[in-house]
């Protein structure tokens, strides 16, 4: 019998940054939280750039790249900047999401289907730098098949509907959606890892879906870490991945 793949916990440190600038002091400093992730286990670091620099600034990005052991993963808007930033960087793997000023945090996934000439280019680009790209979509079999036309070796599929289900019927039937995402997914030969809004007592049945390579967690994290530090914050929620048995 061939034994499943462990999954990986990527973390996101998004949110120790948010801290810092709410202040505009030095610290909470994101890179020491990511290495104090990667010493608690944590398999990559997830850092995104957003254009109203609300968390994360381009030095983190510079000096992360610089330290970390694991690997980058660096999400970012589909923008000439960033684009360009990206070049400069090259991230082990690159996250190309939808973003909009106002919103509270990313809604929805990127409208693959809808710009497949401009995100295949994106991902031209990308790669010719040496990293792999991911596309972070709704579990949408028209989103997937485009990611798969567009060049993506990668997916990252959207949990936040999954996460902010009022009822527990309508959790099960996102869970679903996502379960059928991760096939179809893996049954194209992309790599599917998900990711937003998990947290201590929703990601189990996520991180039991069969195919699943990788979760990104940060905000759940980040605020758990306040009251148990961030390498026991890491630790737990590694422990509950990768116990999550198939159900
Ligand atoms: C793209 C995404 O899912 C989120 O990573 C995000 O990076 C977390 O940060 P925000 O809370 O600013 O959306
Ligand atoms: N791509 C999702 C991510 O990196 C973390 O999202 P969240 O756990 O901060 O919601």
């Amino acid at each position: 019998m061939t034994e499943a793949k462990r999954v990986l916990l990527g973390v996101n440190i998004d949110h120790v940054a948010t801290l810092r600038q709410a202040r505009g002091t030095r610290y909470p400093d994101p890179v020491k939280a990511a290495l104090d992730a990667e010493e608690a286990g944590a398999d990559g670091i997830t850092v995104h750039l957003r254009e109203d620099r609300r968390h994360i600034q381009e030095r983190d990005v510079r000096v992360l790249k610089e330290v970390m052991q694991t690997r980058m993963n660096f999400e970012m808007g589909v923008t000439d900047f960033m684009l360009a930033f990206a070049e400069e960087i090259r991230p082990e793997h690159v996250c190309l999401v939808p973003e909009t000023r106002q919103e509270l945090t990313t809604e929805g996934g990127l409208d693959v289907a809808g710009q497949e000439a401009r995100i295949a280019a994106a991902v031209q680009r990308l790669a010719a730098v040496g990293s792999e790209v991911s596309l972070f979509i709704d579990a949408d079999p028209r989103q997937i098949e485009a990611s798969k036309r567009v060049g993506a070796p990668a997916i990252e599929l959207h949990t936040g509907r999954y996460a902010d289900a009022h009822t527990p019927q309508e959790a099960e039937a996102e869970l679903q959606r996502i379960r059928e995402g991760v096939a179809l997914g893996v049954s194209l030969g992309l790599i599917v890892n998900a990711g937003h809004g998990l947290h201590y007592h929703n990601v189990e049945p996520v991180a039991a879906i069969p195919g699943i390579n990788e979760l990104n967690i940060g905000h759940a994290l980040v605020s758990h870490a306040l009251f148990v530090g961030f390498k026991e914050a890491v630790r737990e929620m590694k422990q509950l991945i990768q116990g999550a048995a198939p159900r």
